[in-house]
């Protein structure tokens, strides 16, 4: 087999001073198209992402009955029509897919069958496929609880009340809080485990009532009742957690990172990062156009719960490797069940250059040591290549393999990373 092609990571020669615009959130873009097949009437997104993620659930909405145009001011979806005969949705390995287009399938009269990458049929999905069997659903995963699987859409859902354990990935309660508007008695959730993610759950909440439904929660148990959606102009929000090599970049190099179009209020995990880096040492400053931080010089290691925060571990994991001691980040045992395995993808990447990473039950253990060249495997995760291209400031020769795979939600990285070197 040919050698994956990779890209020598930029090492950072002065301190920083620029400025950067990441594209849309990834989250809110497969958020907005679902609940816009969901709608009564047309949906322009605008700023949306332009990634295989977005475009895997464009393709579903699509293969669903639904339609989209790319225009320059946007994607424009057309909500999904019932039809019949057979379909197919490929899933990649796009867990925003996966988890919440199975209920749309449902809803239609379509014979749907879903698979994906390799990856995809090891990453979590029993508990909603139970969930959605309980509350109705006909479907056929030869008692894997993974892809393949096949989903008879029967025109429609009663909905009702189910259990669900989403405690190894949010993304199952939002797949069916996202669908309840449109089942006949709406959905109530009783969660029987502690779901990670718990900013993706507000942000599932806030979009559904943009777009007309009234969820409510008390607790650990929601409701979402029919619902009419709506919400004909959608303008996405910049992806604050692709913006995390950004935001952490100068404190490994010195100097200032400005993010433009930074949210003042979101419901974005990513938000975090502002305080994850004044504790840190680093100066914030928020204001109407952006972010901007700016090196507060070295920075002590300490202890990380990233329960809530989980998809930005690969770049604090790396970005704690060059702490000035040593660091435990926990909470994080779901990371196992992501793109790859990420405690053991780090672990193992991380101490290949050098630093001492290995993993805990629930988390790593980081301790900081001279780093070297070397490949840092990307294990098709874009959120590796992201680590890679971060420890690439400090640590000349990090080779990162396959760059292209960061593509999952930013096809432009590796030219705006080198751009910010740059500037
Ligand atoms: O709902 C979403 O858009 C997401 C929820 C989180 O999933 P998990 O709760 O499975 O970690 C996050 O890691 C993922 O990148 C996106
Ligand atoms: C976990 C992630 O993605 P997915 O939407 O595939 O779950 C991620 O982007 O870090």
């Amino acid at each position: 087999m040919a050698e994956a092609e990779t890209w020598t990571a930029p090492v950072s020669t002065r301190p920083l001073d620029a400025t950067v615009r990441v594209p849309g959130s990834k989250s809110l873009t497969n958020r907005a198209y679902v609940l816009a097949a969901l709608a009564t009437g047309p949906t322009l997104v605008r700023e949306p992402l332009v990634s295989r993620d977005t475009r895997l659930m464009l393709g579903a909405v699509s293969a669903l009955g639904g339609g989209f145009a790319e225009t320059e001011a946007g994607t424009r979806i057309h909500p999904i029509e019932a039809g019949s005969g057979e379909a197919v949705v490929t899933l990649g390995n796009a867990g925003t897919v996966a988890r919440f287009t199975p209920a749309l399938a449902a809803l239609g009269g379509r014979t749907v069958r879903f698979d994906g990458d390799e990856a995809i049929r090891r990453r979590p999905l029993a508990p909603l496929l139970g969930a959605l069997s309980a509350l109705g659903a006909e479907i056929d995963d030869d008692g894997r609880g993974a892809p393949p699987f096949t989903v008879t859409g029967r025109g429609g859902l009663a909905g009702g009340d189910v259990e669900l354990d989403s405690s190894a990935s949010s993304q199952f309660l939002s797949a069916l809080l996202l669908a309840g508007p449109a089942f006949g008695e709406g959905v109530r959730v009783r969660l029987t485990g502690t779901p990670p993610s718990e900013p993706h759950i507000e942000m599932t909440l806030d979009i559904l009532r943009r777009f007309g439904a009234a969820p409510e929660r008390s607790g650990t148990e929601f409701f979402v009742p029919p619902a009419a959606l709506s919400c004909p102009d959608f303008t996405v929000e910049p992806d604050l957690s692709t913006a995390a090599p950004f935001v952490v970049a100068p404190l490994l190099t010195g100097g200032s990172v400005r993010v433009e179009g930074w949210p003042e209020y979101t419901t974005q995990p990513g938000d975090w990062l502002r305080s994850l880096v004044g504790e840190l040492g680093a100066k914030v400053e928020l204001d109407q156009t952006g972010l901007t931080v700016t090196s507060g010089g070295g920075f002590g290691g300490g202890q990380f719960d990233l329960h809530e925060v989980g998809e930005l571990t690969p770049v604090i994991a790396t970005l704690l490797c060059f702490a000035d001691g040593p660091s435990v980040i926990s909470g994080v045992a779901h990371l196992r069940g992501h793109e790859t395995d990420r405690l053991a993808a780090l672990a193992t990447e991380l101490s290949g250059l050098g630093a001492d990473v290995t993993e805990t039950s629930d988390g790593l253990r980081i301790t900081p040591a001279p780093m070297h060249a070397g490949v840092f495997h990307t294990y098709d995760d874009h959120r590796l290549v992201m680590a890679g291209a971060v420890a690439g400031l400090r640590v000349p020769g990090v080779q990162v393999e396959n760059p292209a795979t960061v593509g999952k939600t930013f096809p432009g990285f590796v030219d705006a990373w080198t751009t910010l070197l740059e500037a």
